[in-house]
Order: C-alpha cells, then structure tokens, then sequence
C-alpha cells in the first residue's frame, strides 16, 4: 500500500487598505515557474501555520507580519505534490514588502465582474487558488468594512 503524502503550506493574502492584494510570481527554478500565487510556503516540523507564514514572509518579502486571520483550508493534487493550503488574510505588517528571491510582485485588487475575477497583470495564477478569488474579494470587503 503506497502512503500519500500531503503537504501542508501557508498561504499569506496580504490586504492594504486600499483592499489590494499582494501577488508575487514564482521564480525560475521551483516547480510551475512563472505562476502567480500569494506569498507562502511549506510549514516546517512543529511549526504552526502562523509561524510558517511570519518565517516564509519575512524570507520571501522581507516584511515581519502582525496577526493573521484563518480564512480557508483547501487541498489540491498536482502532479509534483498533494496539498493543504492554509490561507490566511493579513492586515498588519512592518516593513515594505519586496522580493527577496527575485520574484515580481504585484499589488491587485479582486474586482468581480459578470462572476469572475479579471486580474489580467498576474496570470496565470496557480489552479488551486484562482477559483478561490471571488469569495476572497467578499471577505476583503466585509474586513475592511468593519
Ligand atoms: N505560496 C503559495 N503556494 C501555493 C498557492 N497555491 C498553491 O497551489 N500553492 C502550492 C504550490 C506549491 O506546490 C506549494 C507551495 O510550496 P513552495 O514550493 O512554494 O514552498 P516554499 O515556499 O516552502 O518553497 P521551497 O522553500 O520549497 O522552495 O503550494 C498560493 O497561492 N501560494
Ligand atoms: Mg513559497
């Protein structure tokens, strides 16, 4: 019997209060190069998803992050791993986000228009986080409207 291994990662949407996002674009090198994604990564043995997303986004962006508001859990199979996003929205961080392995990034708000997401200056965007973007533009909203 062959074991599945399912990888969990943390999935920072990092929102300013302009209710933008920040997309950052894989480098060269890791697999699906050139995808658009939200900054993360793979938790590391006995790290919670939080502290997995403050080490990822300090590495990645440079940026020591506030609290981080669990948003949604999803899992995907693509043919280089089986995994557990664990999205998170942030609203708070230090620091001026850039990137720290050469990766583009690119601020984007999530407008819906006739049901989707129109976010022509970061495609592609990885297939387990785009279907995800019109009910994250519902959840930036209701945040930044409290
Ligand atoms: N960061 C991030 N990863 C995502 C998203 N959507 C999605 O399917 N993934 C997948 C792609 C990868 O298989 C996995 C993230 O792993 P990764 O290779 O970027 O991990 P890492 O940053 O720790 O990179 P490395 O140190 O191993 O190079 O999660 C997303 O929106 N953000
Ligand atoms: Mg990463």
């Amino acid at each position: 019997m062959s074991e599945i291994k399912i990888i969990d990662v943390a999935v920072g949407v990092l929102c300013n209060d302009a209710g933008e996002v920040l997309f950052a674009q894989r480098p060269e090198g890791k697999p699906m190069a050139g995808y658009w994604e939200f900054p993360g990564g793979k938790l590391e043995s006995g790290e919670s998803v939080h502290q997995a997303l403050a080490r990822e986004l300090h590495e990645e962006l440079g940026i020591n992050i506030g609290p981080s508001i669990h948003w949604r859990v999803i899992e995907h199979v693509y043919p280089h791993a089986h995994v557990l996003l664990h999205f998170q929205i942030i609203r708070e961080w230090t620091g001026t986000p850039h990137g720290k392995e050469n990766q583009a990034l690119h601020w984007q708000k999530l407008v819906v228009r006739d049901g989707v997401v129109e976010a022509q200056d970061t495609q592609p965007i990885l297939p387990a986080t785009e279907p995800l973007l019109v009910e994250l533009a519902d959840a930036i909203e209701q945040i930044l409207s409290v």
